[in-house]
């Protein structure tokens, strides 16, 4: 299977430090390699993956102030379309705009919403929904007016989280400064629970920060210390006595929440968006309806085991099952889209059709070499190959039958075929299909080396 993955250019991925797309991005880029997918990211040059790279700006535009991020986000999308046919599926974590390419090209196309910026983005959402598959990122952020293939909740990697078992003194707020996040609300949670509050975070609203947070800021019983690293941010989040998340809008996932629960430290949040899917409230946190409840919560934290946090992470958002979700995701499109394919990067080689009429299909087909394909019948059409390049060993209803280029044979319905290629270069031969349906589900395989069905 040959994947594209197409992440933003906002931030490298992995990210430095901000940027949870490039972060999920990263973590499914790098779980789809370990596991022998052949995967080619699509990001900015300083990306790192231990798959294939492929980019055109060198850097992100968050951190390079000479980029204009319009020009630079329409050559990546344009250089990841233009490269689409060569691989089997390609997946999109870029948001709307790719989706304006997508009927450009055949590659089949699954694109993970990542929330919905504003309701204006929805049109080309709508435009597109037959011809991009869509992955929500929580039941709760599903739009109605779209149709789904399936929910993926993010997963983060357990190893840099680690279970801090002893319960801390004081309140971390941690994510964007941001009125959407609540910073102020935080601020006046922890100010009438009396406890330390330590803020976290880029600042992302200016003007919020400026003249609603930074007035509150007295170094003491509330603190801001920035953005914090990977190490610092273990530490905090795992020091903590909670994490508060009084957030003003429906949040599609919360990172922040899942990585905070990852350490032990429960999370106190409003009730909005997809936080009843991220939080098991009770057990690894509250849901609260405002500021009165949220103040009451945070006195039955000691009540919650931190282990039980741990363990609903590791369960529900783990990376390892962010990875296999979306697998079962990429498998159910390519047998979804198999009668219509248009080309495919099979074990032995690849194929590709030059022309699909109703009464006949003709393709292309490369044998690897020592490659050889399933041994196979097919029900509803009858094959002549004719050999281009390269050496061939057909079997035919048990019969071996070397052949060269310029030679042929026919294969007819319902006889048991295979094609060996036993030399050394790749051998390419043009396959002619004449009956009543040529999709590639009409393949009854007997043998395989490849463990197919
Ligand atoms: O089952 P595999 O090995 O992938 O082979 C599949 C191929 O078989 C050949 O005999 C032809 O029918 C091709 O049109 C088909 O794509």
């Amino acid at each position: 299977m040959k994947i594209a993955l197409l992440s933003p250019i906002a931030w490298r991925t992995p990210p430095r430090h901000y940027g949870p797309w490039e972060r999920v991005v990263s973590l499914l880029c790098e779980g789809l390699v370990e596991k022998g997918v052949d995967v080619t990211l699509f990001a900015t040059g300083d990306s790192q993956t231990a798959g294939k790279l492929e980019y055109v700006s060198k850097r992100s535009y968050e951190e390079d102030d000479s980029l204009d991020p319009k020009v630079w986000e329409a050559l990546h999308i344009a250089h990841f379309f233009e490269q689409a046919e060569e691989y089997d599926l390609i997946h999109n974590h870029f948001d709307f705009l790719p989706l304006t390419y997508s009927r450009l090209v055949d590659t089949p196309m699954v694109t993970t919403i990542h929330g919905f910026s504003s309701q204006q983005i929805l049109p080309v959402y709508k435009e597109y929904s037959d011809r991009s598959y869509y992955v929500s990122i929580s039941d709760a952020d599903r739009d109605p007016q779209l149709p789904y293939l399936a929910t993926v909740y993010h997963g983060i990697d357990l190893e840099s989280f680690e279970f801090a078992p002893e319960r801390g003194d004081y309140l971390l707020y941690f994510g964007r400064i941001h009125p959407d996040k609540g910073t102020c609300e935080a601020i006046e949670i922890a100010r009438r629970f009396q406890m330390r509050l330590v803020i976290a975070g880029i600042i992302q609203d200016e003007e919020y920060y400026r003249e609603q947070v930074a007035p509150e800021l007295d170094q003491q019983r509330v603190v801001y210390v920035g953005h914090v690293g990977p190490e610092r941010r273990n530490l905090m989040l795992g020091g903590a006595y909670a994490l508060l998340h009084p957030i003003n809008f429906a949040e599609p996932f919360g990172l922040s929440v899942v990585e905070s629960m990852a350490c032990g430290t429960p999370v106190v949040a409003f009730d909005k968006g997809s936080m009843p899917e991220v939080i098991r409230d009770q057990e690894t946190g509250f849901l609260v309806k405002g500021i009165d409840q949220a103040v009451e919560a945070l006195g039955k934290i000691p009540e919650l085991d931190r282990g039980a946090c741990r363990r609903w992470v590791e369960n529900r958002f783990s990376r390892e099952r962010m990875v296999n979700d979306y697998l079962d995701v990429y498998k159910m499109i390519l047998e979804k889209e198999k009668p219509g394919m248009r080309y495919a990067n099979t074990p032995w080689g690849r194929w590709e059709v030059l022309l699909d009429a109703p009464d006949h299909k003709v393709k292309r087909i490369t044998v690897n070499p020592g490659k050889r394909l399933s041994y196979q019948k097919h029900f509803k059409r009858q094959e002549h190959w004719f050999m281009v390049s390269g050496q061939a060993l057909v079997t035919l209803d048990g019969e071996g039958i070397p052949l060269t280029a310029g030679q042929s044979v026919d294969i007819p319905q319902e006889a048991a075929h295979r094609m060996a290629n036993p030399g050394e270069t790749p051998l390419i031969f043009i396959e002619t299909q004449t009956g009543s349906y040529f999709g590639e589900d009409d393949i009854v395989r007997l043998e395989d080396d490849y463990g197919r069905k």
